[in-house]
This record gives structure tokens, sequence and C-alpha cells, in this order.
């Protein structure tokens, strides 16, 4: 039998971040992170669309993010290696909801706290949102919500630098799928593996992903999670934008992006839940319509591929679910992003680490957004999810 003094389920950018953070945090003991698939491929941090924004409706939801941005805007050399920058190609484009009438009040509302907590967010006119995107058709807009400090990275590059910097700060990461994790009158011991392999721990996180919610769904602990299948597509357009785009997100829902020369472009349709990576060329004729209104020059685009990621879908209140689980001791979780974790990685790392340390928060309170929030019914209710 192994022995750990953390264990992390999930190697993925929370649990890599997470690692990080608790050895940035002083944590000396053994910490290993067992990542069923050290390529990552069906991992949802390497399939995620990278948008950066702090413009949300909650309080929890822009502290977290706030934070997270300040720190991407200096990851490049806080994680930096034997000299080497840790790129994470964060294009600070901006975030931008496009509003009609009937859903500007709402934005106008969410301004005023995102204000409040120190977010340069703003609301534009159709004439400003003609200077940010000259190609924009306005005619059914009646503006919109903007923040220039946001925008987009590679969350693949993000990933890799937290578990870079982990493994030099001696986290172990091990190439194993925990099975199950073991229990004992009240408390969490360890793990075991589908090797058959157990590992003796006192603190397990769960930041297991789409899979998360089956590991704690076997321990008796089931939580308001569901995976479900997120498309993205990335095309060509001939005739080129003259201004690279902000991360735009249309009233219908569709959101797009520039990733190069090309245009990345994404919707949260209406799917059953499960694991499913199929990724599906003609779910992308709804969207055609809608973006070639929106942006003429998309009239003409090319649909050169895309590919298919998972949402950890919360679907009691669609938001992060942190901390230890009051039913369980030594029982951590990080899930239930629902499409938004790369905006909140490095936040949740550190919350989760000082908790773990410390028993509380000290740099950013995520109680909010605690496990037992779904039985106390106190949900975070958030009006910006995409
Ligand atoms: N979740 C896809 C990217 C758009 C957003 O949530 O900001």
């Amino acid at each position: 039998m192994g022995k750990a003094d953390v264990i992390i389920v999930g190697g993925g950018v929370m649990g890599s971040s997470t690692a990080y953070s608790l050895r940035k945090n002083g944590f000396e003991g053994r910490i290993i992170v067992f990542e069923k698939d050290p390529t990552y491929k069906y991992c949802s941090t390497a399939l995620s669309a990278g948008g950066i924004r702090q413009i949300y409706s909650t309080s929890v939801n822009i502290r977290l993010s706030r934070f997270s941005l300040k720190v991407y805007e200096k990851f490049a050399e806080k994680m930096a290696i034997d000299g080497v920058r840790a790129e994470i190609d964060f294009k600070q484009r901006g975030y931008l909801f496009l509003a009609t009438d009937k859903t500007l009040p709402a934005l106008q509302k969410q301004l005023i706290m995102q204000n409040h907590y120190g977010v340069p967010s703003e609301i534009v006119s159709n004439a400003d949102l003609k200077s940010i995107i000259p190609e924009l058709n306005t005619d059914d807009l009646a503006g919109g919500l903007y923040c220039k400090e946001d925008g987009y990275l590679d969350p693949y590059s993000v990933m890799q630098a937290y578990r870079k910097n982990a493994q030099l700060l001696g986290v172990e990461y091990l190439s194993e799928e925990v099975a199950t994790i073991l229990t004992e009158q009240g408390r969490t011991t360890g793990v075991r593996l589908v090797n058959g392999t157990t590992y003796s721990a006192p603190i397990i996180v769960n930041c297991a992903g789409a899979w998360g919610a089956e590991l704690s769904e076997k321990i008796g602990l089931p939580l308001p999670l569901a995976p479900l299948k997120r498309q993205i597509y990335l095309f060509n357009t001939t005739e080129k934008l003259v201004k690279p785009l902000p991360l735009t997100i249309d009233p219908t829902g569709v959101y797009f992006r520039h990733e190069g020369d090309q245009i990345v472009c994404g919707f949260s349709e209406d799917v059953k839940p499960g694991i499913d990576f199929r990724w599906r060329r003609s779910s992308f004729d709804p969207l055609w319509p809608i973006l070639a209104h929106r942006v003429p020059n998309f009239e003409s685009l090319k649909l050169e591929s895309g590919w298919a990621g998972l949402y950890n879908y919360n679907t009691a209140d669609q938001n992060a679910i942190i901390g230890e689980h009051p039913l369980l001791n030594g029982y951590f979780v990080a899930l239930g992003f629902s499409g938004h974790g790369m905006q909140q990685a490095p936040g949740v790392g550190l919350g989760l680490a000082e908790l773990i340390c410390n028993g509380k928060y000290e740099t950013l309170d995520l109680t909010p957004l605690r496990v037992g929030r779904f039985a106390e019914r106190d949900l975070v209710i958030e009006d910006a999810i995409v």
C-alpha cells in the first residue's frame, strides 16, 4: 500500500493548480496526483475554448475570476522554469456580450456589481460596438457589455505550467485511474486504483472533472452534476476582419473569437447528459446563419474542423462546487464549473490550498460555493452562464 498526505484525483487545471498552490502555501507532505490520461486527450481543460472573463453577476464569481485574471496577466513570468517563460498566449482583447433591448437592462444591473469589485466593464452603444468590431451588424442590437481587460488564452499551456511547477516542487503525478475513495467512520482514508493498488491519505481532493460525480456517487455522496457535450468549431473567412475580435457572445448564445487568422466559435446545444466526444460537422448548420447575420464576412466562411469536450455541468445552479464535504471529513471537491473553470482555476487552487493547510479561506472567500449550499437551499444564482 502507498501512503500520501494529500491525494488529488485528476491532474487537469484544477488538480494541478491545487497541487501547485499547496506547495506554494508551505505544505510539505507527500502529494500524489492521479491522472488517468497523461495525454489529456479528453480532459475538459485541454478542450476548453479558453475564454477568460470577469463579467459575471454574482459577487463570488466576479471576485474569483478577477483574482484569476490577475494571475494570468503575470503567469508567464511567475511560472517560468530556468528562465523559460510559461507562455499561455493570453490575448486581452476583451469580452463582449451583445445585447438587445430586452437583454440590456440585465447587463446594466450586472455592471454595477462588476464595477464595485474593480472590474473595468462598461456598457457600450451600437456606435461603440462598431469601433470594436467594424464589420458587426448592429441593426437588431441595443449595445453591449464590454470588458477590455478580459480575453482568451491557451488552456493546455496553463495546465502544463501548473503541472510542471508542481512537479518541480515535489508533487508526484501517477498515470493511474482511481476506482474509488476509501472511507472509515466518517472520514476519508485513501483511494483504491483500478489496478487494485491502494494508497492511504487523510485528505482526498476530487478534481476529476466530468468523472467527478461518479466518483462521489460511489461513496454515497451524490452531487448535482452531469457531463454535457459542448462542440467547438474552427473556420476561415475569405474576407478577413480588420481588427482582432474580443470573445463576442451573440444574444443567441453563439460565441466567437479569433484563433490566429481563423475563428473559433461555439454554442451550448441542448444535449442529453453523458460522456460523448463525437464532433458532428452538421451541428454547425444552425450556427452559420446566426454568424452570417452578425458579421457579414462570415457569410462565406469555410468550416475547417472542430472538437467536442465536456462541461462538468452543475444541474442545480451552474456554478462551481468547492470545499470539504460536510458529511465526510477529509473529502474535498472542486467540481461543477459548468464551462467557466479556466476563468477560475488559479483562485480555486489557492482557495483549496488555504482551506486544506489552514482550515479557512484567507485570500478569497469561496464559502458561497460550498458543497452544503444545496441541502441548505442557498444556491448561487448566476445570470451570466454561457
Ligand atoms: N464557456 C464557453 C466560453 C464562454 C464563456 O463562458 O465565457
